[in-house]
């Protein structure tokens, strides 16, 4: 760091100045750390201590020489002391504070100075503690802590960077904020919190009968809310009167919110006390997720997460995989638009069917669960949706965004829909294009990519639309929007796309006609709440179903799997390769047609897979390629062009792998042509697309060495608990996280 900082003078030795102090004299950053105390004795011990270097024998002399001055007085002694020394600051000196509260420090050092200087940048270290005084200093109380600066119109840039700086050397992470901003989120985040718990610790205090009783017996929750409630008094009573309006405000909103869960209390409102419940419960993952640009559920985290797949083994036994990922995202859209309770069991606990669930609640819908794969909707009707308080975010799921898009391009409210860098990458003009034709206003990113800003309000007119594509998202998105728009809308697909939202939508009484490849809804229905079972997905079954066929000695039976007309490409292109695959069990269940299927090994040969299979099959071609790598002979893919635009280019993807492997394959535009290879093992990336992560830990049954895959995290996007569920059934799969 080139801060030509020769001598740094800090103000007041309490927790926060002695902590800074210390820091930047060990880390020798800033030059020679002069303190100043109003109290002698916190001097003296900071120089005994090593706290700071020297001690300021006269505030003004140290003032006019330092090159750094940090203000760490309490916000009510600020004025003095600025009062005190403004007039010997010398032209370039930087000054910033650490004052909890930024408006008043403004306001104050605006009153002090004619003209503000440019090296004034005001800070705020969230760092504190209960603990107080220079002998509570730690020079790594900064560490990993967010430090807001908030510099004036008239703060230098070169002011902002340095005191930057001079933070991160503390180990801090620095955020750049206004003014007002500062104050309003932190009396939410802060200063009301501190608020709740004085109250709260005081209130039962002063209980005559029992208060002794409640103190000795309150453990957990309430030692958790109220360990606040030890900060310094005189502190906490600064702060609230210099942010006043803001705490005032944040108060009133709090106050407004616990009124109603007292009103649903009292009257025995358990859809409303499940919603506060819930939503809280959500919400306080939720933010923390969104923080790290993941999404929502407990097993996907930030880290990196490496797949190592040894070579060789065989699969046994009989398992059952997680729920549809198609059928769980319409269940939860469907039932929140329906009149009444949907129980739903089965639902797919992973990361993007979690994303849709978290849209509804932020729209306001109450959701129990998932627990155990049980939800259940307490249904807000067509027309209940309400404004969510801010962006949709859906993490990496292009089926939520896009069904999402349809229905929302009918609601009174405006709304956005973000995802995560994958999603940010695929074509959304393909939705917005004909809702606009409906009448929708839509606005997106470069090239039609998210975000998606929706504005409400618009009425939108049945159209009919002629799909360019085989997309059962397009599909269904139109057919969502078409429950609102005047009319009729109609939508005729290329070739037949997975159909699980007419089949729901008919399920919950809606009525869809069905006229050839042309689908039809008219606006004005109700939809009854209804019993949802989902079924396995068959997607996440094909891992399964490819690792059988492709290893002698398996023999294995996949329980409950979905087997939808729509869905069952995987099962017709494998048996045409000479794939050993039986339909146990046929039954339906809640309008979806089910099976157990058994696969037992038998030698595969090359096959030209017929086109019109891939929509049938369009999400299982990743593990397709491995099956046919594992064929005797070519295989050819063509009329597969949407590969290009999934989760991942997976064409690109699986050739780029399976070359390293050592594969003779060849990528084409809308395809490819695989040969029959031996495989080797190598190091291969999944492009943070699950399928792509999923399919290579199937090859390593067929690789003759081990097989490392990059970036897996996504797979708990369709399929949590993958790592688990192969191992148990013999295949040689480690997650590594780090
Ligand atoms: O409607 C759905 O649930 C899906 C449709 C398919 O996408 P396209 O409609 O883009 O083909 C599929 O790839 C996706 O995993 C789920
Ligand atoms: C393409 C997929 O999903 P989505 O489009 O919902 O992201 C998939 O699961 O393979």
């Amino acid at each position: 760091m080139s801060i030509s900082i020769k001598k740094t003078l800090i103000i007041g030795l309490g927790l926060i100045g002695g902590s800074l102090a210390k820091a930047l004299k060990m880390n020798r950053q800033c030059g020679q750390i002069i303190g100043f105390d109003r109290n002698s004795d916190e001097v003296k011990i900071g120089l005994e201590t090593g706290v700071i270097d020297v001690a300021a024998e006269n505030l003004v002399e140290a003032a006019s020489q330092a090159d750094l001055i940090v203000l760490a007085v309490p916000v009510k002694a600020m004025e003095k002391v600025l009062v005190d020394i403004a007039p010997f600051i010398a032209e370039n000196t930087l000054i910033t504070d650490v004052g909890s509260t930024k408006g008043n420090v403004v306001e104050v050092a605006r009153r002090v100075f004619s003209t503000m200087p440019s090296g004034f940048v005001p800070g705020h270290p969230i760092a504190g503690s209960e603990k107080s005084g220079v002998v509570a200093a730690d020079e790594t109380l900064f560490v990993n802590h967010n430090v807001i600066l908030t510099p004036l119109a008239e703060s230098s840039s070169k002011a902002v960077i340095l005191l930057t700086k001079m933070w991160e050397s503390t180990g801090a992470e620095v955020l750049v904020m206004a003014v007002d901003k500062h104050d309003e989120v932190l009396a939410a985040t802060s200063h009301l919190p501190h608020m709740l718990a004085f109250s709260l610790v005081d209130t039962l205090a002063q209980e005559q009968d029992n208060n002794t009783d409640i103190f000795r017996y309150a453990a957990g929750g309430f030692r958790d809310f109220t360990r606040i409630a030890g900060s310094d008094p005189t502190m906490w009573h600064d702060i609230c009167l210099a942010n006043k309006h803001a705490l005032l405000a944040q108060l009133d909103r709090y106050t407004a919110g616990l009124a109603k869960l007292r009103a649903a209390i009292e009257c025995g409102d358990s859809e409303s006390m499940l919603g506060t419940f819930t939503r809280a419960k959500a919400a306080r993952e939720h933010f923390s997720k969104i923080l790290s640009g993941t999404a929502y559920s407990q097993h996907m985290s930030n880290l990196h997460v490496t797949f190592r797949a040894q070579p060789g083994g065989s699969v046994n036994g009989k398992i059952r995989v997680p729920g549809d990922k198609s059928i769980s995202h319409r269940s939860i859209m469907l039932g929140s638009l329906a009149d009444g309770v949907t129980e739903v069991s089965g639902f797919l606990e992973g990361e993007d069917s979690l994303a849709t669930l978290q849209a509804f609640r932020d729209m306001g819908v109450v959701i129990e669960g998932p627990d155990d794969g049980n939800v259940t909707i307490y249904g807000v009707g067509v027309n209940g949706l309400q404004a969510p308080p801010g962006p949709l975010y859906v993490g990496n799921s292009g089926t939520s965004m896009r069904l999402l898009s349809g229905l929302l391009a009918a609601q009174a409210f405006d709304t956005e829909l973000s995802g995560d860098e994958s999603l940010t990458k695929r074509p959304m003009g393909r939705v917005a294009d004909p809702l606009r034709l409906m009448g929708a206003e839509i606005e997106t990113a470069e090239n039609g990519r998210p975000p998606l800003k929706i504005k409400g309000g618009k009425a939108l007119k049945g159209i009919h639309y002629d799909m360019p594509m085989a997309s059962a998202q397009v599909k269904s998105c139109l057919l969502l929007a078409g429950l609102y728009a005047e009319g009729e809308t109609s939508v005729t697909e290329p070739a037949p796309t997975r159909d699980h939202t007419e089949r729901m939508l008919t399920g919950f009484g809606y009525p869809v006609e069905q006229v050839g490849a042309t689908a039809k809804v008219k606006s004005g229905g109700h939809l009854q709440a209804t019993r949802i079972d989902v079924p396995a997905d068959i997607s996440s079954a094909t891992f399964f179903l490819v690792a059988a066929a492709i290893c002698p000695d398996s023999d294995l039976t996949i329980a409950h799997v979905g087997i939808n007309p729509t869905r069952i490409g995987i099962i017709n292109i494998l048996r045409l390769m000479g794939a050993n695959l039986e339909l146990l069990n046929e039954r339906e269940v809640g309008g979806e047609p089910v099976a157990d299927i058994r696969v037992r090994y038998a030698p595969l040969k090359g096959i030209h897979v017929p086109e019109d299979q891939v929509p049938l099959a369009i999400d299982e071609f990743p593990a397709i390629f491995i099956a046919a790598v594992c064929a005797e002979g070519t295989t050819t893919v063509t009329g597969a062009e949407e590969l290009r635009v999934k989760e991942s280019d997976r064409i690109q993807a699986m050739v780029d792998g399976l070359k390293t492997l050592g594969a003779d394959i060849e990528g084409t535009p809308d395809g490819a042509v695989i040969q029959g290879s031996r495989l080797s093992g190598g190091v291969v990336e999944s492009h943070d697309d699950h399928r792509i992560a999923m399919a290579f830990t199937v090859a390593s049954l067929r690789s003759s060495g081990e097989i490392t895959i990059n970036d897996c995290a996504n797979v708990a996007t369709s399929f949590p608990g993958f790592v688990e569920l192969a191992k148990s059934v013999g295949l040689k799969v480690e997650k590594e996280e780090g």
